[in-house]
């Protein structure tokens, strides 16, 4: 089974406006909302692809019984632990730009993490634990540090998506992947990534420290994904971008999708990539024929060899 876990969901609403004037009444053209946080965005683009998963997190309110609502009617199963207050709202603007206002999470009450630990304690061999998105603050920094030890303690395999100090303390008990984004790889390490070539020392610094495979995406330019036995390098397909949120937790889905399907390592990059690009094309999230059809725009060539 795959469980993703959710600390902090959210509602997303979406605006769309012909152009932000900040400090003006601006009045949206479109708006719709819809479930958000990137271990259910993972769920949702799993089950499109026909594959099940159990979604676990910290849901609350209104906001948060919308959330488990709508995902649940998709046929996710769910096992949210109810918390005080309300599951934050996230704002995504589409004007000319985008731009994203992430609320803030409701108070995590320490018996609530002990719950979600409990839950966790279900792991088995064959198992895969999805940690993606960030953390709220009432939580410890090293949460995905334990959870990620508790898992692979159980031997399932654990997939990493987050950043800031909960990403930097995680990679230390080597998960089995990780796909940060290229400003994410470079805060790992305080540098700036400019293009696919400058992170290939990077991933290699990763997949030394023992992690199985290092996703590495650079919106359109491009993704990189490192193994022990390689460095790999696909370009993205073209198009136009109609909405970027959630193209990330799409890539993560892609490859977890793949593996379960039992790809080789080369389709399984071909399809998170175009699984990625597939949701940033369209409205919602990938379609698989979609992400079919976009997989033979892609090649993958090697960068770099690995250890
Ligand atoms: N301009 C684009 N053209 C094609 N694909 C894109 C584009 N922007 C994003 N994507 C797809 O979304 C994936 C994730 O985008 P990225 O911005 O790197 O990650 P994140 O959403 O996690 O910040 C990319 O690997 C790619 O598949
Ligand atoms: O937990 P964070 O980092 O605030 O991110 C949550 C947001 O990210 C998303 O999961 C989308 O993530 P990506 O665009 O990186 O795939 C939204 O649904 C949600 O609003």
């Amino acid at each position: 089974m795959i469980y993703t876990v959710t600390l902090n969901p959210a509602l997303d609403y979406f605006v769309e406006i012909d152009e932000l004037n900040v400090g003006a009444l601006n009045r949206s053209t479109y708006d719709y909302k819809a479930p958000g946080g990137k271990g259910i965005n993972v769920s949702r683009v799993l089950k499109r692809f026909g594959h099940n998963s159990k979604s676990l997190g910290f849901t609350g309110g209104f906001t948060g019984d919308y959330v488990r609502d709508v995902i649940e009617k998709e046929g996710i199963e769910t096992d949210f632990i109810q918390v005080n207050g309300d599951t934050r709202i996230n704002i995504k603007v589409k004007g000319k730009i985008e731009s994203e206002i992430n609320g803030v999470s409701p108070d995590i009450k320490n018996e609530y993490l002990e719950q979600l630990q409990k839950q966790l304690s279900v792991l088995n061999e064959g198992d895969a634990l999805v940690l993606a998105g960030s953390v709220p603050s009432t939580i410890p920094d090293d949460i995905y540090e334990t959870l990620c030890q508790g898992a692979l303690d159980r031997k399932a395999e654990v997939f990493i998506d987050s950043s800031g100090e909960p990403m930097k303390k995680v990679i230390e008990k080597r998960p089995t992947f990780i796909k940060p984004n290229h400003h994410e790889l470079g805060e790992l390490f305080s540098v700036e990534l400019k293009e696919p070539k400058e992170a290939v020392p990077y991933v290699r610094k990763l997949i030394e420290k023992g992690i199985t495979y290092v996703l590495v995406s650079f919106a359109g330019d491009g993704a990189i994904l490192g193994t022990n036995e390689q460095i790999l390098y696909a370009n993205t397909p073209k198009g136009i971008v109609r909405n970027s949120v959630g193209a990330g937790d799409s890539v993560v889905a892609g490859f977890l999708a793949a593996k379960k399907e039992k790809m080789n390592l080369e389709d399984s990059f071909k399809f998170a990539v175009a699984t990625g690009s597939a949701t940033a094309f369209s409205k919602g999230f990938a379609q698989r024929e979609d992400v079919e059809t976009l997989m033979k725009e892609i090649t993958i060539s090697e960068i770099g060899k690995g250890e």
